[in-house]
């Protein structure tokens, strides 16, 4: 837990710009480390000096021909006395209730939600310096399992598992964007990120987490644990991340979708990679109250973030954040937001990158939802006061189409902690943001669009700054949401302008034709 003092939104160092407010600078990825260990570093296992220099790009330390990267792995891992365990969400700091890693549950005794607990005495035996360039000594290897930025982290994430039980897909390192155009011309910014979850391997964020969950499960079935397969409810990122970890390893995955609710690309997904699709007559809601009765009776494992091994995995965008940054931390970091785990994941990952000295502070925090599946916006707007499920209405931003998020309370403990702000998004909001951003050059879904929205209000009310250094997260690929945007520039939606719409021009195969039309564009057209 954070101390007020050290998170107070007055007086606290952990909300201040430290930063220049020149040009952006381009984020460093691949600058090469200077290693500075502490002296007992080499007790570190894997991640001690040793290793590092066997990792080199060194020719000379080549593995030999005949063994791949798995196999390298094995014949370097090393002890260490890093370790995690769930404890229940938010403990009253007395209590002592705490489940191994390898125990199959969900929930605490009373019923609330888990947490993973690190060891944090053991990975404070490392100073901020010594972390900063294990993980940036990693980026963009192809050494196991460290090439994947989830697993980069790994002493982060599930330290005590053995590398040969992960399934990755290298997922993470994804690219942190500079808009310089959408910021320029729609909000003055000069300092505005989208970090491209979404530019990962089934195209959204929900790799990063489900790489962790898929890993563990691999383990567990090693050790003989009675887990025949893996099951979620779906909004259809959570259900393609799954179905394609479980492939790679070839465990059963089973899926549980809204008949109807989720778009073409992302139903092909599990389709492709062999899961068991199940299309119910319900809401996201209904399949995930659904999954979790089947779970308590079935060896299926629960895949879903109630589930909080995936947190590990997707915190470790927000270390990727400010590792893009150098380190340094920006001023508002905006997350749209369905089942509520990610905001928290975000949480989650800076307050360990603080507790562990890497950086001095903490950025504030804004989740975006849509108007039409608002609540936790709803619960902000009475200050906490009282939280109500709601029904939620059709959305084109369907994979938070959520009106009783499995995480509501992880959310609110992290925007309490960083001074968090919660917005939301009209359909026509969203449409228009999502179409704006695409006309300087991204392709974003519907998703992206809701936080744009939250920026633009944001930014038009003064509450964030021109040179505010802002990072608004983009959760999924927008070739998954393409029906969206034709509808959209096809002008194709009621009650809504399509202000920005930019249909394509229906032209007569004839030379001369052709040319009127091009004058036309090219005497409009910006110099
Ligand atoms: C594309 C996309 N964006 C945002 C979210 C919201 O994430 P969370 O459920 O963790 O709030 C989801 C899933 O819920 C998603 O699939
Ligand atoms: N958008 C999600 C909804 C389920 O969220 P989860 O993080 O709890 O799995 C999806 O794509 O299914």
């Amino acid at each position: 837990m954070a101390s007020s003092a050290l998170f107070h939104p007055n007086t606290s160092s952990l909300f201040h710009k430290t930063k220049p407010k020149a040009a952006p600078q381009k984020p460093k990825l691949y600058s090469f480390p200077v290693i500075a260990c502490s002296s007992s570093s080499t007790d570190a296992g894997d991640s001690s000096p040793s290793l590092f220099s066997s990792l080199s790009h060194n020719h000379k330390n080549r593995r030999p021909a005949e063994e791949n990267i798995r196999d390298e792995a094995r014949r370097l891992a090393q002890s260490h006395n890093f370790s995690a365990k769930y404890v229940p969400f938010n403990a009253d700091p007395q209590s002592n209730e705490s489940y191994s890693l390898d125990e199959i549950v969900y929930r605490s005794r009373s019923g609330s939600l888990l947490d993973v607990q690190h060891d944090m005495e053991a990975l404070r035996k490392f100073d901020g310096n010594y972390w900063k360039s294990l993980f940036d000594s990693r980026i963009g290897k192809t050494t196991w399992p460290y090439g994947s930025g989830v697993w980069s982290k790994k002493e982060w994430v599930l330290p005590e598992i053995d590398s040969d039980d992960i399934v990755s897909a290298f997922e993470g390192n994804s690219n942190l964007f500079w808009a310089e155009r959408f910021g320029k011309q729609f909000l003055g910014m000069n300092d505005l990120w989208v970090k491209h979850c979404g530019i990962s391997h089934t195209g959204s964020f929900k790799d990063l987490g489900m790489t962790v969950l898929v890993s563990q499960v691999n383990r567990l079935r090693k050790m003989k644990r009675p887990v025949v397969g893996v099951g979620c409810a779906s909004t259809g990122d959570t259900s393609a991340a799954l179905s394609a970890y479980c492939a790679a390893a070839g465990i059963p995955s089973i899926v549980f979708l809204p008949a109807n609710k989720i778009s073409i690309a992302q139903l092909v997904q599990p389709i492709s990679n062999g899961a068991f699709v199940l299309s119910i007559d319900t809401d996201f809601d209904g399949c995930m109250q659904l999954i979790r009765e089947v779970t308590a009776e079935l060896p299926i494992y629960l895949a879903n973030s109630l589930n909080s091994l995936r947190l590990e995995g997707q915190k470790t965008a927000a270390v990727e954040i400010l590792q893009q940054f150098d380190w340094e931390v920006p001023d508002w970091i905006i997350v749209p937001g369905g089942n509520l785990g990610n905001i928290y994941a975000f949480y989650k990952g800076f307050k360990m990158c603080y507790d562990l000295g890497l950086v001095d502070r903490i950025p504030r925090l804004i989740c975006a939802q849509a108007a039409n599946a608002n609540p936790l916006y709803m619960y902000y707007k009475t200050k906490w006061q009282e939280f109500k499920p709601v029904k939620a209405n059709t959305t084109y931003a369907s994979a938070i189409q959520i009106g009783d998020p499995v995480s509501i309370d992880r959310a609110v403990f992290a925007l309490k902690n960083t001074n968090g702000i919660v917005e939301e998004a009209t359909e026509e909001e969203l449409m228009d943001a999502m179409a704006q951003a695409d006309s300087t050059g991204m392709f974003i879904c519907p998703h992206t669009g809701v936080a744009l929205t939250a920026l633009i209000k944001l930014r038009s009310s003064g509450v964030i700054g021109p040179t505010d250094r802002t990072v608004v997260v983009s959760t999924a690929h927008g070739l998954k949401f393409t029906q969206s945007k034709i509808d959209y520039h096809s002008n194709n939606i009621s009650d809504i302008a399509c202000r920005f719409a930019s249909p394509p021009l229906q032209v007569k195969a004839d030379f001369g034709t052709v040319m009127d039309v091009l004058r036309t564009y090219l005497e409009k057209a910006p110099k």
